[in-house]
């Protein structure tokens, strides 16, 4: 089935979604586990942490897509990082990067690099990020947040990875923008006060790697019905009187679970160009 990039597209995703319950493997950092499988539970979809060397290959047998998120990185967990890469494009599984605080320091950057050389499907981060991935010129990353924007800058660097590397790249930021190195799709979707809720960049990345397992060959229209769904939560969050990050928190976890055709179809905004 074609998936359009359009709010219809971004509701045949999630229904796909709720239907089909992907099991999604995430190699993740300890902040966010609980925050991003809720968010996958959400969903629809069905969450499992995993990253020990001893199980990621077999655990990327069972699982439908996997995630590798470096945001606390140690020497032991990269060897599994590799691995489940190795073992999702081996099996012909889409697997997902997010390069959490690449830029920040040397050892991260360098870790980041050698995962895509492993070929992942799609690439998502923040403008920082995605700038230090690319090795083009940004201000220096602070730590895990961004402190560029994702403009213009952001874009030509996101497109020249997705070129390099035969692969999607999103960055967030006001508004995402999601490329596969030739067409570009911005999803209008989002608020601000989603930067002061830890992890829900990674919770996003979680999305992404449920939705790009539904429709094969599509993992462009599939990123931004995944960053669109999760920013049209968070909108509908807000708009429910969320007094700061604590109760906007709830609130996404609960219109990411009630999200309805109408409210996909009135408040997703996506578009090409
Ligand atoms: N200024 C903003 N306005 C609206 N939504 C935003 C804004 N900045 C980030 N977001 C949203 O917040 C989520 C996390 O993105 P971001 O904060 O860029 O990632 P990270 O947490 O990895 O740094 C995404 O869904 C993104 O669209
Ligand atoms: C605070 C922090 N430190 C290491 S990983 C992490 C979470 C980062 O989450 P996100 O990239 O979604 O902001
Ligand atoms: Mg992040």
């Amino acid at each position: 089935m074609q998936l359009e990039a359009s709010a219809a597209g971004c509701w045949a995703a999630l229904q796909a979604c709720r239907e089909r319950s992907p099991l999604v493997q995430c190699t993740t950092n300890f902040v966010s586990m609980d925050i991003m499988a809720n968010t996958l539970l959400a969903a629809g979809a069905s969450p499992a942490m995993a990253h020990s060397i001893g199980e990621v290959e077999d655990f990327v047998g069972i699982a439908s897509a996997l995630l590798v998120n470096v945001g606390t990185l140690s020497d032991d967990w990269v060897g599994g990082m590799r691995l489940g890469a190795q073992a999702a494009v081996a099996g012909g599984k889409p697997w997902v990067l997010d390069p959490v605080g690449c830029g920040a320091t040397l050892y991260r950057s360098e870790v980041c690099a050698g995962l895509l050389r492993l070929k992942p499907t799609i690439v998502r981060g923040n403008a920082s990020e995605i700038l230090a991935l690319a090795g083009a010129a940004g201000g220096p990353t602070k730590g895990v947040d961004s402190t560029a924007a994702a403009d213009d800058d952001a874009l030509h660097a996101a497109q020249a990875l997705a070129r390099q590397h035969g692969c999607v790249v999103a960055v967030s930021g006001a508004e995402d923008l999601v490329t596969d190195g030739s067409r570009v799709l911005r999803v209008a979707n989002g608020v601000p006060l989603l930067q002061q809720i830890t992890a829900t960049g990674c919770s996003v990345t979680a999305l992404v790697a449920a939705f790009v397992c539904l429709f094969p060959g599509q993992p462009l229209e599939e990123n931004a019905a995944a960053l669109s769904y999760f920013g049209l939560a968070a909108e509908l969050a807000a708009a429910d009187g969320a007094k700061g990050p604590g109760s906007l928190r709830v609130g996404l976890l609960d219109h990411l679970w009630t999200l309805s055709q109408e409210q996909v179809l009135a408040g997703s905004k996506i578009r090409e160009g």
